[in-house]
């Protein structure tokens, strides 16, 4: 088996009192689409925060590709691979569709203020490679005819690709998605998954997913982590998590537990 990109071992997370990550662990596999649900207020945006360097966990470790990334500022994290897309979009709404997805490179943006002002050698160089990255995530999100536009003008379902892409942009080793069909219609919804599906499958990029429409968890992830009051019910496929008793109980109540599995 090959190495996880991503090991959270028993990490605790605490706001006076409130355990919002209560003994977390789990791995996700190289090209593995990872889902965490659980009722509101679960823990699962903590999860995402520590992972992220927003929040440092009190004890635990994780470790992504090899680099332990407590007390490692958000930066710091972005630039080792890691990239996010937010509940609410965080845009420039000013900008086109292009230059939003340019700002996700900028990591990558190497040159200097001087090389930059001559606009020879390496830093045209690296603007010409950036923008052929662009242009191949324009193409593989469909969103040629938008490319253009302010991104503020543009239908929710497009700005959230727009935001896909500005991750995408990020060439990330692992992609977090934060209930990234949320406020969406059917056909939305639906475009936004199978882009998903194609991230795992063509581009080869490891996700975790963070959804509260458990139709769409169920059809994409491989593994589910269901959660409560900052600690895992249980993890495993679709089919495990679902069939689970205390699942069923942390989102129906233990009345109707009985029924459904009765
Ligand atoms: N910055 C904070 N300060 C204090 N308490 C917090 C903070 N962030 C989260 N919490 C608390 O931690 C717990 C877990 O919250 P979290 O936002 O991680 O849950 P969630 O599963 O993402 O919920 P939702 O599905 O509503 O987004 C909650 O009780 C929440 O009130």
């Amino acid at each position: 088996m090959t190495e996880p990109i991503l090991v959270f071992d028993d990490v605790h997370l605490s706001f006076a009192g409130v355990k919002a990550v209560n003994g977390v662990s789990f791995e996700v596999g190289e090209r593995e689409l990872f889902a965490i649900i659980g009722p509101n207020g679960a823990g699962k945006t903590s999860i995402f925060n520590v992972l992220s360097g927003v929040y440092r966990p009190q004890r635990g470790r994780v470790v992504f590709d090899g680099v332990d990334l407590v007390g490692k500022p958000p930066h710091r994290i972005a630039a080792l691979g890691m990239a996010r897309t937010f509940q609410n979009i965080e845009l420039f709404s000013n900008l086109t569709v292009l230059d939003n997805l340019m700002l996700g490179r900028h990591h990558h943006i190497r040159y200097g203020a001087p090389s930059a002002f001559a606009w020879f050698g390496r830093a045209r160089h690296e603007e010409i490679a950036n923008r052929a990255v662009v242009e191949n995530i324009v193409d593989f999100l469909e969103l040629e005819q938008w490319r253009s536009f302010p991104v503020g003008l543009l239908p929710y379902g497009v700005q959230k690709r727009v935001e896909l892409g500005r991750a995408l942009a990020m060439e990330p080793k692992l992609l977090l998605l934060d209930e990234p069909v949320a406020g969406m219609n059917l056909e939305e919804t639906e475009d936004m998954a199978r882009f998903v599906l194609d991230i795992r499958d063509e581009l080869d990029i490891p996700m975790i997913l963070v959804e509260h429409d458990m139709g769409l968890v169920m059809d994409l992830a491989d593994r589910v982590m269901a959660m409560d009051f900052g600690t895992p019910i249980v993890t495993g496929t679709p089919g495990q998590v679902q069939a689970d008793e205390g699942v069923i109980r942390a989102y129906l109540g233990q009345e109707h537990a009985t029924e459904v599995t009765s």
